[in-house]
């Protein structure tokens, strides 16, 4: 990203893994290692996105030990309360004390059959409770090769922004995954991230307004390691990191995290 008014934010979506008493181990020695470095929370925010099960124990440990790294969760109910077998609700991720939430992840979309009427669901109830959604698109390998995946993409994007007033959409976070990334190990270019994410700002700025296409962090995702990431970031409309695997070692998170003392050559 070049110098705007956007901080930039480095998000690790744990998936399926870790245990509470695995995550407490992982957070502790990522908030050690980010303070070692010294690292300006101001400048690059951080958040974990753990399994629901873990979330307690990570908001008394973020409250105990003062950490700035934020938290949140990986799926949300469109239901306020009542008869949802296993569902969590928006209020009770507040009062957590998350910060964020995903919402239409690749994965939900793909083994949940989610779409995009209930992804805008989804971020209504999470902006309507407080919470940041990090609203996730991107397209398949078959619709990449078909040359559609801008098209494609845009009309996740659209689908998931749906009827919300201007002023939420100015907080919500959208991450672009290109599914043929994800996991993969298959990383999308540079290039290819910024053509995307500058499609999203652009479809903003004509859809909603200049001030908001603006405001809005714009994320990758795929396969982000900490070799890659600063070559990711310096697109101009690259705003941070959607990490998955990477996130759930503490050196290569907090060195994706860093990536800006890296560029400049601070020791690693
Ligand atoms: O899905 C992702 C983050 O939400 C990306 O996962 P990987 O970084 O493991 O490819």
């Amino acid at each position: 990203m070049t110098d705007s008014a956007r901080t930039p934010l480095m998000a690790g979506n744990w998936k399926m893994n870790l245990n509470h008493v695995e995550a407490v181990h992982l957070l502790q020695k990522l908030s050690w290692t980010l303070q070692d470095k010294k690292h300006d929370f101001e400048r690059v925010e951080v958040a974990v996105l753990p399994p629901f099960t873990d979330i307690r124990s990570v908001q008394t440990l973020v409250d105990g030990d003062r950490m700035k790294i934020k938290y949140g969760a990986q799926d949300v109910s469109v239901h306020d309360s009542g008869a949802y077998t296993g569902e969590i609700s928006a209020a009770m991720l507040t009062k957590l004390g998350c910060s964020y939430v995903l919402a239409g992840h690749s994965e939900r979309r793909q083994y949940h059959d989610e779409g995009d009427a209930l992804v805008n669901a989804k971020a209504t109830k999470a902006l309507a409770a407080g919470l940041v959604p990090i609203v996730c698109v991107g397209e398949g390998l078959d619709i990449r090769k078909a040359g559609e995946h801008v098209e494609y993409t845009l009309a996740q994007v659209d689908g998931a922004l749906a009827g919300l007033k201007q002023d939420d959409i100015r907080k919500v976070v959208i991450a672009y995954e290109p599914v043929w990334a994800i996991g993969t190990g298959e990383v999308a270019t540079p290039e290819d991230a910024q053509e995307v994410c500058a499609a999203i700002r652009s479809r903003l700025e004509e859809t909603i307004s200049p001030s908001v296409a603006d405001s809005v962090r714009i994320l990758y995702g795929g396969s982000v390691k900490m070799s890659s990431a600063g070559g990711i970031m310096a697109q101009p409309d690259v705003d941070g990191c959607l990490v998955g695997g990477a996130s759930l070692q503490v050196d290569e998170f907090a060195g994706i995290c860093r990536y800006l003392d890296l560029q400049l050559g601070y020791s690693s």
